[in-house]
């Protein structure tokens, strides 16, 4: 059943907003974000709140703030107004990873797929015989065939985005932020990399925000999907995805899955239409 965001009510006694409060299973709380460019307004005091240990897609209308949002959220773009809180914390207190869409300049050229996942842990002084415990448990997690000695220039897209995705997680983030992660893969091999990222991300219970372009792809990935309107963004409608997991390639065929795919592309017509 598609279900909208519910307004948060604040305990007796806490004044509003009062984030350090916070709804149950919630990991990250939004509150009055604002956001403009050159004075063209992008959110005008936009509420969310994002489930922990969930994945959420966000989907929306092309140029309607996708990327703003999660950068925002992430710490990367500075808020003009407004609170997001991490379980009360502050971005700075809590440790995320973020996967950019574009892999060809995300990883260090001059260092081998093994020592770009290094190098975060590296940075935060991690002894080398807990970096190496942590690389393993993370190969053994994903399905991988090829070998992590090789440089990037050596390796195929997809390689290298997983290679992207493992330093991102790596760190063992709270959050994980993901741009459209495999908007320039070749669809075989983003089919592949959904069901890898998937079992991980579930594996690990990590609170994940994903944009994504492709609404077969945002609705087959999250818990839930965040549908946004044209800019100024609102939310169009913030849909549970029930299905069960893990899900594979038969879930693009399930009648469920089919019948919420149809129910997004229809919100998603309406929010075009209506601008
Ligand atoms: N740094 C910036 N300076 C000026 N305008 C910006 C900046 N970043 C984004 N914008 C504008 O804000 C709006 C939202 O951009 P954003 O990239 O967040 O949208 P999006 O939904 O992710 O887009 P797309 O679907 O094309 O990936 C767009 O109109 C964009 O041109």
């Amino acid at each position: 059943m598609a279900q909208r965001q519910r307004q948060v009510e604040a305990p007796e006694g806490a004044s509003y907003p009062d984030l350090r409060w916070f709804p149950p299973g919630t990991h990250i709380t939004v509150r009055g974000l604002k956001k403009a460019f050159d004075g063209n307004p992008v959110y005008v005091g936009f509420d969310i709140d994002l489930p922990k240990g969930k994945i959420v897609s966000v989907f929306g209308p092309n140029g309607c703030g996708k990327s703003t949002f999660i950068n925002m959220v992430a710490g990367l773009m500075p808020i003009d107004a407004g609170q997001i809180l991490f379980e009360g914390k502050t971005i700075a207190e809590t440790r995320i990873g973020y996967v950019f869409q574009n892999y060809r300049e995300a990883l260090f050229p001059w260092l081998r797929a093994v020592d770009n996942i290094h190098y975060p842990l590296r940075l935060m002084g991690v002894p080398k015989a807990e970096r190496d415990r942590r690389i393993e448990e993370l190969v053994a997690g994903f399905d991988l065939k090829f070998d992590l000695n090789r440089y990037p220039y050596q390796m195929s897209g997809g390689q290298q985005q997983t290679v992207s995705i493992m330093r991102s997680l790596v760190i063992e983030p709270e959050v994980l932020f993901l741009d459209e992660p495999f908007s320039a893969l070749d669809y075989e091999m983003t089919l592949i990399m959904r069901d890898q990222l998937q079992k991980v991300l579930v594996a690990r219970g990590v609170t994940t925000v994903l944009v994504s372009h492709d609404l077969e792809e945002a609705v087959y990935l999250a818990d839930k999907v965040l549908m946004l309107t044209r800019r100024p963004s609102r939310i169009a409608d913030y849909m549970d995805v029930d299905l069960p997991r893990p899900r594979d390639p038969s879930t693009l065929t399930d009648p469920r899955f089919i019948d919420l795919k149809a129910r997004t592309l229809e919100v998603f017509q309406n929010a075009v239409r209506a601008s």
